[in-house]
């Protein structure tokens, strides 16, 4: 069906590789030295790529703008298609007389089988699929253990890492693009990505630039100004102390390896690299949940930690609700809970702190929270999501011990110790302020009534009393743990867990 003709196109298959610097495939078909068409294909129905939520919609429609722009500036053009993976890449095969599609892998297990299935059918229709690693900085397959066996522990799979070769140099953007003939292209518009009913993501432009510009402008910015100080900043929600790359590097906007060479180079440069090697290891902990999802499938949907299948979950449809409106009267976790719904995302600190909250307190499996944070997140990333909840919950790889559950009132006094965090996103508290502003409820009336806040009225009351929230998640860690040691598969898995 393609044309065979040394003039033929490259078709370059954009995915969540939203960019022109370091990319391999988009640099592969250039060096091709055949005529380019760029494309990005929306499938609503591709579960192999499982759609993205409605904040990360909104990002890819400013961030596909963005990539547009750039790719006409350079000569070519951003071809949009929406429909069926496999029939848009043959049509646009057939359209453009493309013998090769190049794209960057999937970096997830689920899109990876599927890119296999896929590059069959290609070459069934006389296409030749060319697929490339951008994702990571370390190839998810070769790191294993002196057991020959995938590492279930951080630490010792970052030393692995850090001993091998340096990731390679990150490739420059191409200067030129040249296009193929221009081919039809959906209207970015007409795809609606943007938050509707409700629209509750206007305001994000505030805080976000998105697109591959807006990357590179955070990554300068973060080592001009926070790099340094990272360490210690890095766990303060109060503080503009991290870098702010996730949603970018989730969209592929910038490429880990170009943030390590870029962090490394900045030393060199003169600047510091205090805080860089911290910094790098919060990078190779996003690599670690893709190497987890390589090895042993996606964290999406399974315990990591077969004991948790026997977890006594409650329903708790009201706490779960209160959660996500960030209305459950502790006041770090609303505060948290509404700095997501408002810029889309949320500091580390605190994703922690509210994912305990849900998990523990309230008793809700960590799948209905991840679900959540999939659809609200800027930078809602299937593998790290998934690996982040697993290990709030105890149930994940090189996870937080269940039983060790935060106390969202001294959580807060630790990390934001004038209350400035809960401040900013629940002004109904602004009258009470250090410590108290993390625990309304024990102050007395006459301190309440002079900050203006009435329990139940100005500001919810706990949505669950904290000492009988922990109790109840320790009775049901016990339960479970009983209930896992009498199945007969048990044993089994213990020994299996404890490499
Ligand atoms: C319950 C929960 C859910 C999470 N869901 C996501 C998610 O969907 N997408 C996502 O990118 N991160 C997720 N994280 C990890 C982390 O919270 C964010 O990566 C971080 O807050 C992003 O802010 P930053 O870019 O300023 O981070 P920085 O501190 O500047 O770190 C730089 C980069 O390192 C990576 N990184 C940092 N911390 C982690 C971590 N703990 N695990 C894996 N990678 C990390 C990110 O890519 C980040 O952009 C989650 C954490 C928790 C506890």
């Amino acid at each position: 069906m393609a044309s065979s003709s040394a003039t033929a196109a490259a078709l370059v298959w954009f995915r969540r590789d939203l960019r022109l610097h370091d990319n391999p495939a988009l640099w592969a078909a250039v060096r091709s030295g055949r005529p380019l068409v760029c494309a990005f294909i929306d499938d609503p129905d591709a579960v192999a790529q499982l759609a993205p939520g409605r904040a990360s919609r909104w990002w890819l429609h400013h961030s596909l703008a963005a990539l547009s722009r750039s790719i006409r500036q350079r000569g070519g053009q951003l071809v949009l298609r929406r429909g069926d993976t496999t029939s848009e890449l043959v049509r646009l095969c057939g359209e453009t007389g493309s013998s090769e599609v190049f794209w960057n892998r999937g970096d997830n297990p689920t899109r990876d089988s599927g890119d296999t299935a896929l590059a069959a059918r290609l070459a069934d229709r006389g296409v030749k699929a060319r697929g490339f690693a951008s994702g990571t900085l370390f190839n998810p397959a070769t790191h294993l253990n002196g057991s020959g066996k995938p590492y279930r522990v951080f630490t010792p799979f970052w030393k692995a890492c850090l001993r091998a070769p340096e990731p390679s140099a990150a490739l420059p953007a191409p200067d030129r693009l040249p296009g193929a003939a221009v081919t039809a292209s959906d209207n970015l518009e007409d795809w609606s990505l943007r938050p509707q009913a409700p629209d509750w993501a206007s305001g994000f432009s505030q805080d976000w630039e998105p697109g591959e510009d807006g990357a590179l402008n955070r990554l300068e910015a973060f080592l001009a100004n926070e790099l340094a100080d990272y360490p210690q900043s890095r766990d303060r929600p109060d503080e503009d102390g991290t870098s702010r790359l996730s949603p970018h590097l989730a969209w592929g906007e910038i490429s880990p390896r170009t943030i390590w060479h870029t962090v490394r180079d900045h030393a060199e440069r003169g600047g510091s690299f205090q805080g860089g090697e911290k910094f790098l290891s919060e990078l190779g902990w996003r690599d670690f949940a893709i190497y987890l999802a390589h090895h042993f499938g996606s964290l999406r949907d399974e315990n990591f930690n077969r004991q948790f299948d026997h977890f006594p979950w409650r329903s708790n449809p009201a706490g779960l609700d209160a959660w996500k409106r960030g209305q459950t009267g502790i006041p770090i976790v609303d505060a948290g809970m509404r700095q997501l719904w408002t810029t889309g995302w949320m500091h580390n600190r605190v994703r922690m702190i509210t994912a305990s909250f849900l998990i523990k307190h309230l008793g809700v499996h960590w799948r209905d929270g991840m679900a959540w944070f999939e659809d609200t997140l800027v930078d809602a990333d299937l593998n790290v999501n998934a690996a982040s909840w697993q290990w709030v919950a105890g149930s994940g790889a090189d996870a937080a011990p269940y039983f060790r559950i935060f106390n969202p009132v001294t959580q807060g006094e630790r990390f934001d110790p004038q209350g400035l965090y809960v401040h900013r996103w629940v002004p109904e508290l602004t009258g009470l302020s250090g410590k108290a502003v993390h625990a309304p409820w024990t102050r007395p009336a006459n301190e309440l009534i002079a900050a203006g806040i009435s329990l139940g009225q100005t500001y919810p009351a706990p949505v669950t009393d904290l000492k009988t929230g922990r109790e109840q998640a320790l009775d049901a860690y016990q339960t479970m743990k009983a209930r896992a040691a009498e199945t007969p598969e048990a044993a089994s898995l213990e020994t299996a867990l404890g490499n």
